[in-house]
């Protein structure tokens, strides 16, 4: 096959920032997608319905003129979040999801979570609504090896989570690991997964060997290859638990060639020529509207898109900016290390 039409797709996992960053890598990601959930890791973070509200006008504002793109808001869940607000945002269709950050875990989380017991009520009241929780899902304790933190997260804090609450809906975000592909197969109901495009093309290899590479450091990290492999199986497998979230997260270049670099892969510029590949080399590019288009709105309750893109292989591969000048820096496109030959038709 050499050219495939999908539903356009959305990303169920995407970082936009703010300011001069939001206004140069918004396009990368409006080119494609329809629609994002969009993380609220400001500094300070997207806490109330009205901080979410007016980071929506930010966004909205920088769209580009002839795309049409639908940012899906979330609230940063903190010990101070109140039920009413999140019930509120929800009713008026601007809440989609309230993320979890365990506090220290990744990138601006250091107001994240520390006692579950303070969020008790807030977590009632979305499973009283069907608002889904996304939760970064990786332990803090600094004993915890970080490549076991994800397989931790899920026997310590995620599964007692869930037998406390089960009416909760929870979203395992950019899932690592095949503990954590095993855990969302095993459940029942509400629980579902989004995949990155990076860690279903690196393993942690990529990070290590032949020189630091700080542009393939995220978090989750990448772990081995077995990992991998399970990531790809359930992406490409149709299961309606597993969709698309790119966590396509900028930082500019100097940030991430340091001695403390920050964790972040963008790859909203090349997400669907990657995922094309992968899809294909797996056999299952018959596969790749569920992950991309279907499953997430499914999920999410909400209806699936109605326009389509076209992907064509063509024989030279396809070129895209290394890249991506933004006011607040450069950005590094996600390198996948091999040759991409499925574009997006214009
Ligand atoms: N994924 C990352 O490595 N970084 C994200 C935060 C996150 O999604 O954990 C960021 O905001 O930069
Ligand atoms: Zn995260
Ligand atoms: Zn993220």
């Amino acid at each position: 096959m050499t050219k495939i039409t999908i539903r356009r797709p959305d990303d169920w996992h995407l970082h936009l920032r703010d300011g001069a960053m939001l206004q140069g890598i918004l396009p990368e990601t409006t080119r494609h997608f329809a629609r994002a959930i969009i993380m609220p890791n400001l500094v300070p973070p997207v806490a109330t319905v009205a901080d979410a509200r007016s980071y929506r006008d930010r966004i909205v504002a920088a769209i580009p003129k002839g795309d049409t793109f639908e940012p899906l808001m979330t609230l940063y869940l903190t010990e101070a979040t109140q039920a009413d607000d999140v019930a509120r945002g929800k009713a008026e269709g601007l809440i989609h999801a309230v993320k979890l950050y365990p506090a220290g875990a990744t990138t601006n989380s250091h107001g994240g979570v520390r006692n579950f017991d303070k969020v008790m009520p807030v977590l009632e009241r979305m499973a009283e609504i069907g608002l889904p929780l996304c939760v970064h899902g990786e332990v803090t304790t600094p004993e915890v090896d970080i490549f076991d933190r994800e397989a931790v997260f899920i026997e310590t804090v995620l599964d007692p989570l869930r037998k406390r609450l089960p009416e909760l809906k929870v979203t395992m975000e950019h899932v690592t690991t095949a503990d954590g592909i095993n855990y969302i197969r095993s459940a029942t109901k509400n629980l579902a997964g989004s995949i990155t495009t990076h860690h279903l093309i690196i393993n942690r290899n990529a990070i290590l060997v032949g020189g630091i590479k700080p542009h393939y450091y995220c978090l989750p990290v990448a772990k081995r290859e077995s990992h991998r492999v399970a990531l790809v199986e359930a992406a490409t497998s149709g299961d309606r638990r597993f969709f698309l979230g790119t966590d396509s997260a900028p930082h500019a270049d100097p940030l991430k060639e340091c001695a403390c670099g920050c964790a972040g892969c963008f790859t909203a510029t090349n997400t669907m020529s990657c995922l094309a590949h992968v899809f294909e080399n797996a056999g299952a590019l018959g596969k790749l509207e569920a992950f991309a288009s279907l499953n997430g709105p499914a999920w999410y309750g909400l209806p699936v898109n109605e326009e389509t893109i076209t992907l064509v292989k063509r024989d030279q591969p396809v070129s895209y900016p290394a890249k991506i000048e933004t006011g607040a820096g450069p950005v590094t496109v996600f390198d996948p290390m091999f040759p991409l030959h499925w574009a997006v038709e214009d």
